[in-house]
């Protein structure tokens, strides 16, 4: 029986020659990635054990990105925190604020973690760089701080899911219509504890940016991580940041490896979804009910990239928002922040009457520049929904692509982008 490429990189990250779903396995970190809310709960682990050191600083990246800038005693203690710790430690990557953006994002552009590697982080949404080939995971604190110290973490090696994905998006669809139809499919548990391989010549036409936003969502069905083999669109992503082929492992999966579960998907027939209150499976067709907003955010981890701010612009160019809808379009790095002042997308946006935000977690988790009210209902272009995520338990939130965030604060109800869809380039 053949593996996975996310059985051989565990399989060669534990020192053996093949790896079998449920095995125990002690797998070495390549990479640990560290912000302010997690990472302070494990140092104080290590503290208290006399244990306060880093296995390697050249393999740690900080990123404080949640609670920043501070909004409040409390997180301007956690973030000095970490920033001490970095420099008492010698971590070598170190993205302070003003120089960084959210940690996910920082990490994927930086060419740091690489095919064939594998990278740790006190964060559920970790999976993200496995759009590059990785096996990359989110940990709690306590397997944080032994990665912390060790450069080693406990797997029991995830099962697969295959998800072939076969054919073109209609002009307006994007990557994350398609995710968000998937955890439709298979439910928010759909996933558990597997990993999400995701294959196809739909995948293979797409770009880095929207692979990022497949495997961002994988712990939206209950993924352990998401992947996608390496193809000459990861080996141009990388070398454009300075990594040639010859610094990584390509690993692919076999003809004959085992899947626990197969998932067809035909792209041709997705159609712009909205993921209704309170879980990101409760999928809908943007635009079947009418529904009235407040908010609209465009951002996070998932969908805060240049494309996605592009898609906002072609939109929201010569036009408003909707009287008594509230936008927030938060670039998630400082340098996709510098890269839509360069092209001109954050005047379109202040033009149209939204509010451009430094790059942070804040609104996405509800936890500053942005908190939603009472009975607040926001568009969201982030990846969870739950009760009380961006603010007050009885907001209610609806998660979607950037396109379709734009169309609804322009419409001020919930609305489907393929309405602009001669309004320049296609959104896919
Ligand atoms: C704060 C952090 C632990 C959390 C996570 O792990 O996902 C956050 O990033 C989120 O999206 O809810
Ligand atoms: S942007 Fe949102 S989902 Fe992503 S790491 Fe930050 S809080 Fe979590």
């Amino acid at each position: 029986m053949g593996m996975t490429i996310a059985e051989k990189i565990l399989a060669a990250r534990s020192g053996q020659e093949r790896v079998v779903p449920g095995q125990l396995i002690e797998c070495a970190t390549d990479w640990v990635l560290c912000h302010e809310i997690t990472t302070p709960a494990a140092l104080r682990m290590l503290e208290e054990r006399g244990m306060n050191r880093v296995f390697d600083p050249s393999r740690i990246v900080a990123v404080p990105d949640h609670s920043v800038p501070a909004m409040n005693i409390k997180a301007a203690k956690m973030y000095q925190k970490l920033k001490s710790w970095v420099q008492e430690q010698g971590i070598e990557h170190f993205f302070d604020v003003g120089r960084g953006g959210i940690a996910h994002v920082v990490l994927e552009n930086t060419g740091l973690v690489k095919p064939g590697q594998t990278l740790v982080s006190g964060d559920s949404h970790t999976c993200n760089a496995g759009a590059l080939g990785a096996f990359a995971t989110g940990v709690g604190s306590t397997d944080l701080a032994g990665a912390i110290y060790a450069g080693k973490v406990w797997f029991k090696v995830p099962e697969t899911m295959l998800i072939r994905v076969t054919g073109r998006t209609q002009p307006g669809v994007t990557p994350k219509d398609i995710v968000l139809e998937v955890i439709r499919r298979i439910g928010a548990d759909g996933a558990n504890y597997m990993v999400m391989e995701w294959v196809g010549d739909y995948i293979d036409a797409l770009d880095m940016e929207g692979r990022f936003t497949l495997t961002n969502m994988a712990i939206e069905a209950g993924g352990k991580t998401g992947i996608v083999a390496v193809d000459d669109v990861t080996r141009a992503f990388l070398a454009e940041r300075g990594v040639a082929p010859g610094e990584y492992t390509e690993y692919a999966s076999d003809a004959d490896a085992a899947y626990k579960v197969v998932i067809e998907v035909d792209a041709s027939q997705v159609q712009p979804t909205v993921a209704y209150p309170h879980i990101p499976s409760n999928g809908r067709v943007a635009g079947s009910d009418r529904v009235a907003v407040t908010h609209a955010y465009v951002g996070s981890c998932t969908n805060g990239r240049i494309s996605d701010l592009r898609d906002v612009a072609r939109i929201l160019r010569g036009r408003k928002i909707a009287d008594g809808v509230q936008m927030i379009v938060v670039p998630a790095t400082q340098a996709i922040w510098k890269q839509a002042a360069q092209e001109g997308l954050l005047e379109v946006f202040v033009d149209a009457g939204a509010s451009v935000s430094y790059p942070s977690c804040g609104a996405c988790l509800g936890m500053h520049s942005g908190v939603l009210g009472p009975d607040d209902v926001c568009i969201s272009s982030s990846n969870r929904n739950f009760v009380g995520r961006m603010g007050d338990p009885s907001a209610q939130i609806y998660l979607a692509s950037p396109a379709t965030v734009a169309a609804s604060a322009v419409a001020g109800f919930i609305s489907d982008p393929r309405a602009y869809n001669d309004a320049g380039q296609a959104a896919d």
